[in-house]
């Protein structure tokens, strides 16, 4: 990871290293630990961000103790993209330690508790706990209380270790199991003790939206109604399902998605300013966001699924003939939907957001298109004479920066305008990053900051917003799937969806 004079500072004075403490991973086998969480905790150590006194633990059913060690550095090298050698990884390594149990097994908890403690006194940990459920959602609520019996999920009358847990996504599968499962998870913890991820808010790039807007003087002033015609938000995967057949025929693209990256991303660009960048005034402001969303209109939605097709000039299966899909599957793999936030800031700006994995390429970004001159002053140099519009676009991955489309003039004797962009790149600017989200937000939470974590009610707001849509999509199984073709741009109703608007997507 490159780290940014500012860490640095920070770090050596302390402002950003956390107490001391153990980071419980349940779910250490699995395809998040191996791929993002030991990376990520890797990185933070070797940016000296993490505290001197610390261990991880990792706990899963199967019996690794043995193989653990050279398992995870093969994970965190080969998973993770980690460029190290032996030598390096050896002083981490040194504090991940394993630990096999089954989730449902009571004992199991007790004996997990006596070896957390045992790791204190090795490792100076004074008791503090970092648990992370990386885990199938059906486990969340099960682990917890299991904690919370065994007197683990809270420091007893007396004690001033702290104890926090991470969760991660889905959280539920609908406004209902949402709620239940808030209900579950506030039985045995305090709020401030939950940290729901979703590890697009640690992405630089998308915390940048808030920076862009609320730290420079210049864009707030037109970042409204007044000024700007449309909003467009593309998350385009060019990757299928990567295996994970059973998860996604149960999620789906809204779900595992539009419902959590997605609407996090739309809360940011269109929040009003927060009163500070503390964890309660940003979860106010993105949560009166999602709150003035007056539903959407199923019309106003379109779902797909890809049938085979290219992607990268390789050839590429359908959806239905993944491993371990149903071959007639009605699951969606692409979104596309049109809303409005009905405030006085937003009123009339359609927001048009597509999500979808198998598309022309991997590409996240927002564009903020700006409202047309008011008058037709000066020749385009465009084949139709069209006006064009300022276009404002944040790409939050890859070639992560932001840039700017205007209109400037032809160099000759006529008074043509031609589209040009002004670019900024994170990479030119800062250097090249490996961070993948999930090191701000472990820090984050060992730290206490819950800022970037979603909160209960907004977790409720957005399924309160997709649950209509989901169920009136399952009542109609008329569904004409696959739709569009691997490597394309998704359904043709989703250029229509914004067509019929006089608009259309912009060219990725
Ligand atoms: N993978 C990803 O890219 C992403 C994942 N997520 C979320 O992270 C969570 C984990 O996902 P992922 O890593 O892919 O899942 P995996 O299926 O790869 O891993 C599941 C883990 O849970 C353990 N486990 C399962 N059942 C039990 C049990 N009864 N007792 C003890 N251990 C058990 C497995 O251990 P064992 O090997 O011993 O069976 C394994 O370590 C999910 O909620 C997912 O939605 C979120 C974003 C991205
Ligand atoms: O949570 C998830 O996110 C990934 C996309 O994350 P990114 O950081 O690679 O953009 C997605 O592929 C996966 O299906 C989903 O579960």
């Amino acid at each position: 990871m490159t780290t940014t004079p500012a860490q640095l500072d920070a770090t050596k004075k302390g402002e950003r290293t956390p107490e001391p403490c153990i980071v419980v991973i349940f779910g250490a086998s699995g395809d998040l630990t191996k791929r993002k969480l030991l990376p990520a905790l890797y990185h933070l150590d070797q940016a000296g961000l993490l505290p001197e006194d610390f261990a991880v633990v990792g706990v899963a059913r199967r019996d690794l103790s043995a193989t653990f060690g050279p398992d995870m550095q093969d994970g965190i090298m080969k998973g993770g993209g980690v460029d190290a050698n032996e030598a390096k990884l050896k002083p981490f390594l040194d504090r991940v330690q394993y630990f096999a149990t089954n989730f449902d097994d009571d004992e199991g908890f007790e004996k997990l508790k006596t070896y957390l403690a045992g790791l204190d006194e090795k490792f100076k940990t004074k008791g503090n706990r970092l648990f992370y459920l990386a885990v199938a959602p059906e486990f969340f609520a099960d682990i917890i209380q299991r904690l919370g019996k065994r007197g683990m999920a809270k420091p007893a009358e007396g004690e001033s270790h702290w104890v926090r847990v991470i969760i991660e996504k889905p959280f539920g599968t609908d406004l209902e199991s949402a709620r239940k499962l808030n209900d579950d998870v506030n039985a045995v913890l305090s709020e401030d003790q939950i940290f729901r991820i979703d590890h697009y808010l640690g992405k630089e790039t998308v915390q940048n939206i808030l920076v862009f807007r609320f730290g420079n003087g210049i864009f707030e002033p037109i970042w409204n109604r007044n000024y700007i015609d449309h909003v467009e938000i593309t998350a385009a995967e060019s990757i299928g399902i990567e295996g994970r057949g059973p998860f996604y025929e149960k999620a789906g693209l809204v779900r595992d998605v539009l419902q959590n990256h997605v609407m996090e991303v739309l809360s940011f660009v269109a929040m009003e300013p927060p009163d500070s960048f503390q964890a309660n005034a940003v979860r106010t402001e993105k949560l009166k966001v999602w709150r003035s969303i007056e539903g959407i209109p199923v019309e106003n939605t379109v779902r797909g699924q890809y049938g085979p097709g290219k992607v990268d000039g390789q050839d590429a299966i359908g959806y239905r003939q993944e491993e371990r899909v149903n071959p007639e599957s009605h699951t969606e793999t692409f979104g596309a939907i049109k809303l409005e936030i009905e405030n006085w800031r937003w009123a009339g700006v359609p927001f048009y957001l597509r999500a979808g994995k198998r598309l022309g390429k991997r590409v996240t970004e927002v564009s903020i298109v700006f409202k047309q001159p008011p008058t037709h002053l000066f020749k385009s140099n465009s084949s139709d004479d069209k006006i064009e519009q300022n276009v404002i676009t944040m790409r939050i991955q890859p070639d992560e920066g932001i840039s700017l489309r205007f209109g400037a003039k032809v160099p000759g004797p006529t008074t043509n305008v031609a589209q040009v962009d002004m670019h900024f790149s994170y990479a030119e600017a800062f250097g090249k990053s490996s961070a993948n989200g999930y090191e701000r937000l472990l820090l984050d939470a060992m730290l206490g900051d819950g800022t970037l974590f979603a909160h209960r009610d907004g977790v409720e707001a957005t399924w309160a917003l997709f649950t209509p849509i989901l169920e009136a999509w399952a009542k109609d199984g008329n569904v004409d799937f696959p739709n569009y073709a691997a490597g394309s741009w998704g359904p043709e109703a989703s250029d229509k969806l914004i067509e019929a608007d006089g608009r259309s997507w912009r060219k990725l």
